[in-house]
């Protein structure tokens, strides 16, 4: 179905993507916004800024112009959470057909109005078909061709059956699934407790603490998941659990890095400048708290991110808070 497609986004996810679906496209466009980037990625075909070892296939062209992305059947939305909706609006004015598929790719959910990417990009195009994409995805490894799978979602079964052929290699297995909500919002919520695992990491807790704190999260990304509109075996999938492991535990994760550097000790402010790339995490913990709220969830975990993030609380304190609460059964 799918001959070429426009990537937005020439970050760290943009670049392996593109990578990835080099190899069953006939041609690529990344659509980034730096020069430098755009020129190099033409030239030596290597993205000086992210994935700087990974040599580009041919086939892979880079432009800082978005209305290039009006020639392709597909575009992928690979830029942070924060540029969704600036970009959509962008491709909108540019005039984008509406029977051009639109993939996301982003893990968060926007601030203040709460609303997925797939719901921001359908309320901008209402006629066009629209897809999500998560799992356990470091782009690191997936841009030298380690192995892994990832949940695409979409209403309708066959675009996310063509989606699945697209994406299909002998590294990357992709599965499908209807429940946009939940993948979605797996994704989004994981990044949270990345951060609050690399802050139990940095405090020097243990194995058993991290454990612990990775399989409670899994059971308040349910209870909050599920509460958001999502289905709860999403969240035992690899949007949901998988991804929660590998940001949890993985050295690539910038999320788990933001709470690692928090935990020993450094500010907000010195954790996002030294990792010089997006860590989700850090708005949506107050996108995802919010949520919460409005959902009336109990979110103890999300909590105690957000009171040292968003309100100064020690690291220490809230992690000691967080495991002094009340006592309570295990399912509840
Ligand atoms: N890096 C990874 O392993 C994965 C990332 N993702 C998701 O992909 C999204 C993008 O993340 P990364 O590529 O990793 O971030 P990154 O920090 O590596 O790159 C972000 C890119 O977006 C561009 N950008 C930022 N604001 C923009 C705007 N307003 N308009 C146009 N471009 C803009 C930046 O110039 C940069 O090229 C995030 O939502 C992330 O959660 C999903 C799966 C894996
Ligand atoms: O979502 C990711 C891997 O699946 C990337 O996680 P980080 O944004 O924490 O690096």
């Amino acid at each position: 179905m799918f001959k070429s497609a426009a990537i937005l986004g020439s970050g760290s996810f943009g670049t392996a993507i593109a990578k990835v679906v080099s190899s069953n496209l006939e041609n690529i466009r990344i659509i980034g916004r730096d020069e430098d980037s755009i020129a190099s990625i033409n030239s030596k075909h290597q993205n000086p800024r992210y994935l700087k070892e990974i040599v580009l296939p041919e086939n892979i062209s880079a432009t800082t112009d978005l209305s290039e992305a009006l020639g392709h059947p597909l575009v992928i939305f690979a830029v942070p959470t924060s540029a969704t909706r600036e970009c959509a609006e962008a491709l909108l004015a540019a005039g984008l057909a509406a029977d051009v598929v639109l993939l996301s790719c982003a893990k968060g959910i926007e601030k203040d109005s709460g609303l997925r990417m797939s719901e921001i990009l359908q309320g901008v195009f209402p006629e066009n078909p629209i897809a999500v994409m998560s799992g356990p995805n470091h782009a690191e490894e997936m841009a030298v061709g380690q192995a892994t799978c990832a949940v695409i979602g979409a209403k309708d079964s066959s675009l996310a059956g063509s989606l699945q052929d697209l994406f299909t290699l002998p590294y990357f297995r992709p599965y499908t699934s209807n429940d946009l909500a939940g993948i979605e919002l797996g994704g989004a919520i994981k990044n949270i407790y990345a951060i609050a695992a690399g802050i139990s990491h940095g405090l020097g807790l243990g194995d058993n603490a991290v454990a612990a704190m990775v399989t409670r999260a899994l059971a308040e990304m349910t209870r909050l998941g599920t509460a958001l509109g999502g289905q709860s075996e999403t969240f035992s999938g690899l949007s949901g659990v998988g991804d929660l492991i590998v940001t949890c535990f993985s050295a690539h994760s910038r999320n788990h890095r933001v709470g690692l550097a928090l935990g020993e000790g450094k500010t907000l402010d010195e954790a996002i400048t030294s990792l010089g790339m997006v860590a989700e995490g850090v708005p949506n913990t107050l996108s995802i708290y919010e949520a919460a709220r409005r959902a009336g969830v109990r979110t103890p975990i999300i909590d105690a991110v957000y009171s040292i993030i968003y309100k100064n609380k020690p690291a220490a304190v809230a992690m000691t808070e967080l495991l002094t609460r009340d006592t309570r059964s295990e399912c509840e």
